[in-house]
This record gives C-alpha cells, structure tokens and sequence, in this order.
C-alpha cells in the first residue's frame, strides 16, 4: 500500500504544511519546540523516497540538495581538518608512536561510528539538525546541551583559528616586506588584520545561504593543508637533531643541543632531557599524554557539520552520506597521522605544542616555513565560514525555533558571531585557555556522547533492548523510507514519535500480515 500524498505531506515530526491538516481530519500536532526549520530557515516539508538503486533517500519538497559527493567530501574534510593538526606532533611526543597510532586510530574509528549513529538517529526521525535530535531524545533539555555545545566548540574552533591569524599573519608580512619587528605599521598589527581578514573573506563566505556553496574554498583550504604536509615530510629530512636554535646562532647561544640531563626549560615548557633524545619513543608516558585525548578528539570534531552536509547532498542516502564520512575521515586520518609522525622525527622532545612555532625557533625567516604558514592561515580561515554554519543554525533553532527563514536575521547573527570572535581574539585572547578546557568537554560530547545517547533514547529500549547486536551496530530502527512517511502518518496522528514497533507494525502490514493494522 502507498502512502497518499497528503500522508506525503506531513512532516517527518508530525507536522503538516498545511495548519488545517491534509488528511480532512482533525490531526493533534506536536508541541511548537519539535518544528524545525530547514537548512534555509525555513518550515521543511520532507519526503522519503526511494533512489534508483533502492535506497532511502530523503528529498525536502522545499529544498533539494545540489552538493556533488566530492563538494561534500571537501566541505566535511575542510570541517575536520583545522588548528586541530598543529597539535597532533606534540601529542605525538607525549605518548609514543605507537601509543599515539593506536589512540588516532581509536578516535578516527569511534568518530566515523558515531557518524553513523547520527545518520541513523537522523534517518529514524526524519530531523538533520544535530540540536533536533536532542530535542527528540529528551525535549528541551537535550536540544539546549546539543545546542550550547556546539556553540561553545565551534566558538572555540573559530577562535583558536583567527588567533592564529592574529599571531601569524603580522609575522609573515613583516618577514615578506623585511620590516623592523617593532615598527607600529597598521598592517603589522594582528589586531587591524584580524578584523580586516573577518570582513572581507570570513564575513561574505559566511553569508553563503547554503553550505554546499563553499565547496571550492573548501578544496583550495585542504590543498593548502596538503602543502603544509609535504612540507612537514620534507622539512624532517632537512633539519639536523639536534637542531640549533635561531637565538643561538645571533644571541645567547641557547642550543636546544643538550647534553647534560636534567630539566630543560623552553616557552613555559618543561622538556626531559635524556640520552635518547633524537631516538623516536614507541611508547611514551608523561603528565602531558593526558592532553592527547582532547587534542585528538578537537582535530575529529565535524559532527555538527555532518546533518547540514548531508541534507545539502545531492543524492541525500545515508550510505552515501557515510561514504562522504569516512572518506573525509580516513584522508584526514592519514594526513594527521603523517604530520605528527614528521613533525615529531624533526623536533622529538623538543616540539612544541603549536608546531609552526618550532619551525620558527629554528629561522624565522626561512621561506618555505612563511609559505607554509601562508598555507596554514589561507586554510584555516576558509574553515571559520564552515565551522560558522551550524552554530547559526543552532542559535535559530534554540532562539528562534519557528521562524523561517530571514536574510536579515541570517546576516544579523553572522555578524553578531564574527564581532564576538573578533573581540574575545582581540581583548582577551588568555581566554582561549578556558576555551581549550570547554573544548576538551564540549569536543568528546559532540563527538561520543550525545549522537551514543541520542541514539538510545531515539531507539527504545523496550522496542531494541540495550545489549542487541542491532542496537549496538547501529542497525535498529532500519525502515524503508516509503514506509517510513507511512510510519510517521501513524506517529504524527498519534502525536508521538515513531518507534521500532512502529516499524514491525508497518512492515507487518506491507507485506500482508493478517492482523497488522
Ligand atoms: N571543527 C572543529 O570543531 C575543530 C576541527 N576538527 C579542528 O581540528 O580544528
């Protein structure tokens, strides 16, 4: 049995374009905080219908995705990949190759599973925003955490980035037009530049209506990074260890060439020195490894990303859309694990937490670290436009939750965000410190806990019992989308979300089990 049109028509979450209802019936809606807007702002009005090869395939009457598989592959990669790589090589010093191969491995993996809860959560709702689903899961509450989470990370993200710009891009110029280092020039100072960079490329990126439009910027953002990479592999075979530092060749002779054990103190950090100091660890265990998880779980963080991605997908199946995932993961699960690897047989104790800096102790001035630091600003701030879309989104959907879509509003909070980052970059960049620590708290709930807890709550445990294999591989809850408009016809009507028994109750009746209805 098809589902008729007017059943068609009602929303994924029990809500009909139409107030009065097309079903000719008196319909219970769902209360105001389960509608959600489209990617656009937008009241969306979704259909589940089949692909030519079988598959679920969401199509929005009121928006249909554009964005190629590689657009969307470069979009995500560009989510993923950010400050997050300069840190990998000191997390690398501090746990051991292999130590630290296994934890990237861990991370990557249980990133790209949760990747598949979301889309699976996602699927069974028929919702793709992140905040929504926390909304399904446990009402307000759940949309609020999901909500100030992603807020609370991707402002960090985005700060972190235009601080490098901050620090960086005065550095690069002055080294480009051979300045005095302590000539007050307008365009030596990180604070002009920083605001001068938000407004013209940030800001109109920003504005973008659709994600998918920054395909491009986001493929030149990942060849950037892929420059930075090959320089980071050829650097390893150009710089000696011990390496001289730069202070030494023109000052006090600082050379980081130790040779007495003890402590050796160096920008605040304290490195052990011992014999095998230019021999990789395998296995390394300090008070530092304890910052790797954060480290680790910051550089994966693209889940806010994902549902805005997928819905933007041109052929939107969720296979697809895990393909999109784990390729965007593994390439960059191979380009984090080779920049920590050659960034750390350079420097090995000796790498700083930020490993452009290293590069710099050696000479500053030395061209192809410039390049690569040209590299590195072009990337990440082509990522703050992507990383700045979901909170948007967020802040619509927890401020505004039912109003469609307005350019005025949708530039307004853009703006908004962007003099935000600007300020607390400019006049209070020691808070990027606490924001360090709420990423470390926010980045692990985006990334392992909510879409796990979500996921459970989403599925009944009374309809899929905690410990099943289907539950755990994330297989629960698998419907047909056909059946699934059904499905949610009978939940909508119900005025309760849908639930696996939903789905034996429609398939029951698909296939002609006497009794099902
Ligand atoms: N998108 C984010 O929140 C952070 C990103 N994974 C990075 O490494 O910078």
């Amino acid at each position: 049995m098809e589902p008729t049109q007017s059943e068609m028509n009602i929303l994924s979450n029990g809500k009909s374009h139409d107030p009065e209802g097309d079903l000719g019936m008196p319909m219970k809606t769902l209360p105001e905080e389960d509608q959600f807007d489209d990617n656009d702002g937008g009241r969306e009005n979704e259909e589940f219908l089949p692909s030519a090869d079988g598959e679920k395939q969401i199509r929005f009457k009121d928006f249909e995705g554009k964005t190629s598989f590689g657009m969307s592959v470069f979009n995500l990669g560009n989510a993923i990949m950010g400050s997050g790589i300069l840190g990998l090589a000191y997390a690398m010093a501090n746990t051991g190759i292999l130590l630290f191969l296994f934890l990237l491995t861990a991370i990557a993996a249980l990133s790209s599973y949760s990747i598949h809860l979301l889309l699976k959560s996602s699927g069974i709702v028929g919702i793709r925003a992140y905040e929504e689903l926390g909304n399904r899961a446990f009402g307000i509450p759940g949309k609020m955490a999901a909500g100030i989470a992603i807020t609370l990370q991707n402002i960090g993200a985005m700060s972190s980035y235009l601080y490098i710009v901050k620090s960086e891009l005065p550095l690069v110029i002055q080294a480009f037009l051979k300045a005095e280092s302590d000539s007050d020039l307008w365009y030596l100072n990180g604070n002009y530049l920083v605001i001068m960079v938000s407004a013209s490329i940030i800001l109109p990126l920003a504005l973008m209506k659709q994600l998918g439009y920054l395909g491009y910027t986001s493929g030149f953002s990942l060849s950037c990074m892929v420059f930075f990479l090959s320089a980071v592999i050829y650097k390893k075979f150009q710089i000696p260890c011990p390496f001289d530092e730069y202070a030494s060749n023109t000052t006090a002779h600082l050379s980081l060439n130790v040779s007495s054990h003890g402590h050796e103190y160096n920008n605040g950090l304290v490195h052990e020195d011992d014999d095998s100091h230019c021999a990789p660890r395998m296995i390394n265990i300090n008070s530092q490894t304890a910052y790797t998880l954060p480290i680790l779980a910051f550089a994966f963080v693209c889940h806010p990303e994902v549902l805005p991605i997928y819905t933007e997908l041109r052929n939107p199946t969720q296979k697809n859309m895990q393909r999109v995932s784990n390729i965007s993961i593994l390439v960059m699960y191979t380009m984090y694990f080779l920049a920590a690897l050659f960034g750390y047989l350079t420097f090995y104790g000796n790498v700083e937490p930020e490993l452009l800096h290293t590069y710099s102790r050696i000479d500053p001035f030395d061209t192809l670290i410039l390049c690569v630091r040209v590299a590195v600003l072009t990337a990440v701030t082509l990522t703050v436009p992507i990383v700045l879309f979901p909170v948007r989104r967020a802040i619509q959907h927890m401020v505004f939750p039912t109003k469609s879509f307005n350019w005025l509003r949708h530039i307004a909070i853009a703006v908004i965000l962007l003099t935000i980052i600007n300020m607390l970059v400019i006049f209070a960049p020691n808070i990027l410190g606490i924001f360090g620590i709420i990423g470390a708290t926010s980045a692990p709930c985006l990334i392992f806990i909510f879409p796990a807890v979500f996921y459970i709550r989403i599925v009944p445990k009374e309809d899929e019992p905690m410990n099943s294999v289907p539950k755990i591989l994330g297989e629960s809850g698998d419907v047909d989308f056909p059946r699934g408009d059904k499905l949610w016809t009978k939940a909508a009507l119900e005025n309760r979300s849908c639930s696996v028994a939903d789905v034996g109750w429609y398939y029951a009746e698909a296939i002609g089990i006497d009794g099902a209805s």
